[in-house]
């Protein structure tokens, strides 16, 4: 086994059923008096539940979250909690959300209590990220990770399945990245293969039963392991090149991962074959990347590029920012074959090494 380093990182985290009753009590544990809630517009129903159990611990709710925490939206969020003399963001939603809520804390450090709703994993992260003049930038800051994080799995009962997978995906991204990250660990790989795993089982099962809270709850669990992952290791190629999609051409956060990872594993593979084996195991296949194609498929994902919004001709600009700055990857970034890998995700066919 290799030297490396661990770092715990403080949070409590609250699992099971119900468990939103006890938000309440967190807050009172942590002091809070004056708590401001956060969610997009449509979740706006669920943050009035919340703020109606917080009583007069809630001061105050912002519901203008969007995807990608446009710099707009967090000045505007900062604002709010200034406004209401906020001491804690309370963030109910998706990594929408709770990005938001970490655009204020990186501002201010208010304490956040995240209470995650879709599989996206921001919650365990110390990893902000803001989009500004079309580029998106991401930073990590011990200060925005959630102090306390409320894992119901009756409140992704709702998320659609469609959104499930994809966001089900998007976490498995996370672990998968750790597992060949520079900076990786046998503690984090743990994690990974066990997060990966317990995804690779619920998402087919949301997709035949919805409203199958095990499986929800499986999800969850995944999500939690594979957020942890992403928050203790780095991030490579895949992350890049989805923040590139996403900030710079608009694209939805999660069916970008899901579409972008198998070629990006397939890229991969030959400068990681540890990593790959890992994961083909944890879903019970025998390569990585076409097991996690063919989860994505075979539970109805969207498959190209050109079917999410990106134009053929903004394969060249994505490449090139994609290649702009460096980061770790176990296969050197290579402008030629990058633009292949995206052309490949642009057609939805099948990853090809
Ligand atoms: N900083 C970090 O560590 C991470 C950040 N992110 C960021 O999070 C954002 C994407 O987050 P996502 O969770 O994929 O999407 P999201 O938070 O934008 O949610 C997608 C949509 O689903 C709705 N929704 C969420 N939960 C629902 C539920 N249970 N039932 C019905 N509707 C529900 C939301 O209101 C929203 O309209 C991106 O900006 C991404 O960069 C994602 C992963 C990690
Ligand atoms: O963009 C951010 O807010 C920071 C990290 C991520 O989005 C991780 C991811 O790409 O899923």
């Amino acid at each position: 086994m290799h030297a490396f380093t661990f770092e715990s990182q403080p949070q409590r985290v609250l699992f099971g059923a119900g468990t939103l009753h006890k938000t309440a009590a967190e807050l009172d544990a942590m002091g809070v008096r004056n708590a401001i809630v956060l969610c997009t517009p449509h979740q706006r129903p669920q943050a009035e539940q919340v703020a109606g159990l917080l009583g007069h611990r809630a001061a105050g709710i912002f519901d203008a979250a969007v995807m990608h925490v446009p710099i707009e939206t967090a000045r505007a969020a900062r604002r709010f909690a200034a406004q209401y003399g906020a001491d804690c963001a309370v963030a109910i939603g998706g990594g929408s959300t709770i990005g938001l809520g970490k655009a204020i804390a990186f501002d201010s450090g208010l304490p956040i209590l995240a209470i995650p709703t879709t599989y996206a994993g921001s919650e365990m992260t110390p990893i902000y990220g803001f989009t500004e003049d079309g580029i998106k930038r991401t930073g990590r800051d011990p200060r925005v990770l959630p102090r306390t994080v409320v894992y119901d799995p009756l409140l992704s009962l709702g998320l659609p399945v469609g959104l499930s997978v994809v966001s089900g995906i998007n976490a498995i991204a996370h672990a998968a990245e750790g597992l060949y990250a520079p900076n990786g660990n046998p503690v984090a790989s743990l994690l990974a293969e066990e997060g990966i795993a317990a995804l690779g089982r619920a998402l087919p099962a949301i997709r035949r039963a919805p409203g199958d809270l095990q499986a929800r709850a499986d999800a969850l669990y995944g999500t939690w392991l594979c957020g942890k992952v992403l928050g203790s290791v780095g991030m490579g190629l895949h992350h890049k090149l989805c923040h590139t999609l996403g900030g710079s051409f608009n694209l939805p956060h999660a069916e970008t991962h899901t579409i972008v990872l198998p070629h990006v594993l397939a890229y991969n593979a030959a400068a990681a074959d540890g990593a790959m084996q890992r994961i083909a195991r944890a879903l019970g296949g025998t390569d990585a990347a076409q097991a996690v194609f063919a989860l994505a498929r075979d539970n109805g994902a969207p498959l190209a590029l050109k079917d999410i919004g990106l134009r053929a001709e903004d394969l060249d600009r994505a490449c090139a920012i994609a290649v702009e700055n460096e980061y770790p990857n176990p296969r050197p970034v290579e402008a030629r074959a990058l633009r292949q890998l995206l052309q490949n995700a642009y057609d939805g066919v099948a990853p090809t090494t």
